[in-house]
């Protein structure tokens, strides 16, 4: 597998774009996350949204999913092309009725089933979304009252979308088989909803060899050569595991 940050900042980085993914397995494109910066940082890849075949959800902030207005329209009305929407059982129905109905909602289409080929996902299971390439959903800590999830893909890389430090969780990926983790990073704590770079530096330096930071804020190169044995994921840059 194949993966390709469109972005890596945090919601509010001015410098890095959303943090979201290409995937790439079997000749096919999944993206992990939709959010407000992805329609231009795939424009800038030389992409379309035609050019993807399976879309991800981890959570419903606008930084994951504000894009997915756009992705729906373009596939609708422009590339005429179905799109399957991967999504945790949980999060479908506040998808649509609290984030894309306002936008998507028209006499003849009324509902995320019109837009999409939804396919539920439950978590721990694992699902085959493009070729070569499974996802598992876990459930992780985020924000009280907002469902959100992070994914083991292949059994053996996790991303960890966003969520609070739990040490015990990457313990036991790394026990199970993980071998590469790319995780959220608050550089400057508190990390109310957020991992801080702090919390990451707590972690035994064997398991920060395996970790890779992401969604980090523009004051990152103030940061350079202070993350330990965790290296910065970079924008664009094609990492294969
Ligand atoms: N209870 C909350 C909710 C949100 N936030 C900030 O808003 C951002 C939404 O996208 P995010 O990437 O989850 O990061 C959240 C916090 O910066 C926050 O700090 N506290
Ligand atoms: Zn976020
Ligand atoms: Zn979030």
């Amino acid at each position: 597998m194949n993966i390709q940050m469109l972005g890596t900042g945090s919601a509010f980085a001015k410098r890095y774009y959303n943090n979201n993914a290409l995937l790439f397995s079997g000749g096919q494109t999944a993206m992990l996350d939709c959010g407000i910066t992805a329609p231009l940082a795939l424009h800038q890849l030389s992409k379309t949204f035609n050019d993807i075949d399976a879309l991800v959800i981890s959570h419903i902030h606008a930084d994951h999913v504000g894009g997915m207005e756009e992705f729906a329209f373009q596939r609708k009305f422009v590339y005429q092309r179905s799109l399957p929407l991967f999504v945790p059982a949980p999060l479908i129905e506040p998808l649509w009725e609290t984030t894309l109905k306002g936008g998507l909602m028209q006499e003849d289409l009324r509902s995320l089933d019109d837009y999409f080929d939804v396919r539920p996902l439950q978590e721990g299971e694992s699902c085959e979304i493009i070729p070569g390439l499974t996802i598992r959903p876990i459930r992780t800590k985020h924000i009280a009252g907002k469902p959100s999830y992070s994914y083991v893909m292949n059994g053996s890389f996790f991303y960890s979308a966003d969520m609070k430090f739990d040490a015990e969780l990457l313990h036991a990926l790394v026990a199970e088989g993980c071998e590469v983790i790319f995780h959220d990073c608050q550089l400057k704590p508190p990390g109310v909803v957020h991992t801080t770079l702090e919390q990451l530096l707590s972690l035994p330096v064997d398991l920060q060899e395996r970790i890779w930071l992401m969604h980090y804020d523009d004051t990152r190169p103030h940061y350079e050569g202070m993350t330990g044995a965790m290296r910065f994921v970079e924008q664009h840059h094609v990492y294969s595991f």
